[in-house]
């Protein structure tokens, strides 16, 4: 551990240990000399195709399929060019989190604020809402300095009823998790892999524990189900007059109830509790409501007034907290005494607890979650995915980091100074959590999060980091939050379409990194925020080329150059150097040989259907053709897709239009490749197949056909429900041989 030679205030000779270390990874300079011999390939290629444009080299001449694939290279060059800034220096960090308490004492630690949001009760279970809010009120923290504020855009007594339950389970559970020093703090990942409670499990208090925990689910269940609050329960609780018939997710006036932490009869005694708050902001018709932007802003607007934590941390409903010290973790980067000030956020990775065997559907990210986000740090800051990360209160508000005077954590307001009863507070806040509260303002322009964008964290952190903030990316050994990944192939690709969108809209606005961070950000920054906002534009040179590769195969016309001509050296060199470099450093981020097969499957997939039909809607907003949406993600999954995720098959089982482009260029390649074989066979007396002037579009195609393999099953072999429907097979065998048929007239 590395020391500041300084010594402390009030003459304390103890040296100041920093807080935490980073360390750049190891290897890079031979991963330099690596990158250099592939952008060297890249120059190749590029030339050759300049010089067979200009010159009509090679037999091609100046066709629109020459042009086609000149462009989709250059496409593809510049994207790899990209995804060097996150590899050249790669940035990981380490807390030391002992050293925490024992420098600060219980007394001197800021206060956290933890925001959990949800949209809809139908598509979040309120059960699995419960288990992310009760996590988080377990921390390993001190409880009179951490707040949980619930945010519901559903606006559901469903979901008011569901949390005020588990707030009376939370006056077992949170002892509880003290009192054994538990690390998993979410009770349903506790229960149900009972490997970490093995030494309580025979005791009477993990049975009981237990038997509290399932009669809260049940009830909440059985709530849910009947979609109503029985009045028996209503009476209870004054705040269910809140809700009345006319209430709906979209017209409801603003709903605040502090269920802990109040002074009044109603909310529960918070000693030894974190308060815990109940907010629905107010939503009406006519208003723009700004999704999860709005609901983060009335958030930090409204903990404000009840707790003012200096320190927030954002979390999705379904984003478990899955180590109880990761506050501490988070709070050595913000309060390192010589580097801390300089933080705005702390983001963790997004893990997900239901990835299968083999990450079918590819959830897992271990390449940008090992490498590319600490890559970004590298770079002087990193992507604030949306959750699992630490704000400071004042960079999220919109502060600039030059009018940013370091830290006195202590000076927060105590909660128990405020002499306002529950019943003031609550009226206090309304007005914060009201539609007509921003008109007028800078929120969602210069204050909190950036509104109009349906990626709203990635464009926020952009805006903090050009304010002169730095930002920092952990990902700490144990998973500090777990989340629920699609496992439904529709669902999937619909939140991969927002995402498209998304993070491609930003390109294209004034937010472009390139402008709107020239001069603020490091040009490493800039060039890796646009990896990722320029995924959805890199389907079109992929689509381009899984159209023009089968059927310029069919039409028997050369995409590449043949042997014995050198220049195809680089173009093998490229391909196989990066697709081997890609399965190398996949591997050594922990992911499966076969997973890392499924990842090419699903960019594949994701390329010619998500991230396409993500840029059109780019483009129709920037031509003010459609309005910025948020479709939320559904958490509720069948029982049946889910035996189909489970034992990882493809579940299609719908004729929509997205799985009819996959199975049309799914068979597509498989005519090229068919094709392809028959000419390599038969043409073999005149030319040996190596140097076949197809040759190697040949194998590319039989590569996609491979990857395509669950695709034909899905087509022709299966007859489960899951199996694509007649409907899809005939509009897709269609296409394709339409494709076949203009493909003269194209080329
Ligand atoms: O009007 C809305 C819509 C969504 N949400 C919440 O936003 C979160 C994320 O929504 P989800 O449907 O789960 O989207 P994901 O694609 O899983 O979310 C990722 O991508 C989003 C941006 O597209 C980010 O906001 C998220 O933090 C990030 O995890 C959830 O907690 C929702 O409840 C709201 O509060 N209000
Ligand atoms: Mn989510």
């Amino acid at each position: 551990m590395r020391r500041v030679g300084k010594k402390r205030e009030g003459g304390d000779e103890e040296e100041a240990c920093l807080l935490f270390e980073t360390k750049q990874a190891k290897w890079r300079g031979a991963y330099k000399v690596f990158s250099c011999t592939i952008f060297a390939g890249i120059c190749m290629i590029w030339w050759y195709r300049i010089r067979k444009m200009t010159s009509g080299a090679g037999g091609g001449g100046r066709s629109w399929v020459d042009i086609g694939v000149m462009w989709s290279e250059i496409c593809f060059g510049m994207f790899w060019i990209l995804t060097q800034s996150l590899r050249w220096t790669i940035l990981h960090h380490f807390p030391y989190k002992h050293i925490l308490f024992h420098r600060y004492g219980e007394e001197r630690l800021p206060g956290v604020d933890i925001f959990v949001c949800t949209a809809d009760p139908m598509l979040e279970p309120p059960s699995m809402v419960v288990n992310t809010v009760l996590s988080a009120m377990s921390y390993n923290y001190p409880s009179q300095k951490l707040s949980v504020y619930l945010s519901d855009d559903g606006g559901s007594e469903l979901t008011f009823y569901a949390i005020l339950r588990a707030s009376l389970f939370s006056e077992h559970w949170v002892p509880f998790c003290k009192r054994f020093n538990i690390q998993t703090r979410s009770p349903e990942a506790y229960f149900s892999h009972p490997s970490e409670g093995a030494m309580l499990q025979n005791g009477q208090q993990w049975s009981s524990m237990k038997k509290l925990y399932e009669d809260m689910i049940r009830e909440i269940e059985s709530v849910v189900e009947k979609g109503k609050v029985p009045d028996s329960v209503r009476n209870q609780h004054s705040g269910f007059s809140e809700w009345n018939d006319k209430t709906t997710k979209q017209n409801h006036q603003p709903i605040v109830q502090i269920i802990i932490g109040g002074r009044d009869t109603n909310a529960i005694d918070g000693d030894g509790l974190p308060t815990l708050v109940y907010m629905a902001r107010e939503k009406r018709p006519n208003f723009p409501h700004h999704f999860k932007a709005g609901a983060m802003n009335a958030l930090i607007r409204v903990s404000s007034e009840i707790s003012n934590g200096p320190i927030i941390l954002n979390l999705d409903c379904d984003m478990c907290p899955n180590s109880a010290d990761t506050i501490q973790e988070a709070l050595c980067f913000f309060m390192d005494e010589t580097r801390g000030h300089h933080i705005a956020y702390v983001q963790f990775p997004q893990n997900f607890k239901n990835i299968t065997k083999n990450d079918l559907f590819s959830n897992s990210f271990p390449v940008i979650n090992e490498i590319e986000l600490a890559g970004l740090c590298g770079n002087g800051g990193t992507m604030y995915c949306g959750t699992g990360c630490f704000h400071r209160r004042e960079s999220l508000s919109g502060m600039y980091f030059k009018d940013y005077h370091k830290a006195k954590w202590d000076n927060t307001r105590p909660k128990t100074q405020d002499k306002r009863t529950s019943a003031e507070l609550i009226e206090a806040t309304k007005p914060l959590a009201s539609c007509t509260y921003e008109k007028g303002t800078q929120w969602g322009k210069e204050m909190g999060l950036v509104y109009g964008m349906p990626a709203e964290d990635a464009v926020t952190g952009l805006v903090i980091s050009c304010r002169g903030w730095k930002s920092i990316y952990y990902n700490p050994e144990r998973k500090a939050f777990l989340g629920l990944a699609p496992t439904n192939l529709d669902v999937l690709l619909v939140q991969h379409k927002r995402w498209g969108h998304g993070l491609s809209q930003i390109f294209f606005s004034k937010y472009c990194p390139f402008f709107y961070g020239y001069n603020k950000l490091s040009l490493g920054l800039q060039m890796g925020y646009c990896v990722y906002f320029l995924w959805a534009f890199m389907s079109l040179p992929t689509l381009h080329y899984l159209v023009v590769l089968p059927i310029s195969t069919l039409r028997g016309i050369p995409l590449f150059p043949q042997l014995p001509s050198p220049w195809i050296v680089p173009f093998l060199y490229a391909f196989l150097a990066n697709n081997a470099y890609s399965f190398l450093e996949y591997v050594s981020c922990g992911g499966k040989c076969k997973a890392w097969w499924n990842q090419q499957r699903m960019t594949l997939f994701l390329r010619t259907t998500s991230y396409v039909f993500g840029f059109i809607d780019t483009i129709s907003m920037n031509l003010n053709l459609s309005q910025t949406k948020f479709d939320v993600t559904d958490k509720a999954v069948s029982q049946e897709t889910l035996d189909y995720y489970e034992r990882e098959v493809f579940y299609f089982g719908s004729s929509s239009f997205l799985f009819t482009i996959i199975a049309t260029l799914a068979l597509l390649n498989l005519f090229g490749a068919v094709w392809g074989i028959k000419r390599l066979i038969l043409e073999a007396s005149s030319s040996s197949w190596w140097s076949h002037h197809l040759g190697l579009q040949i194998v590319l195609c039989v590569l996609i056909v491979l990857l395509n393999k669950p695709v034909y099953e899905a087509l022709f072999i299966r007859t489960d429900k899951g199996s694509l429907p007649l409907q899809v097979l005939l509009k897709s065998v269609a296409l394709a041989s339409l494709a076949c048929f203009l493909a003269p007239f194209i080329c």
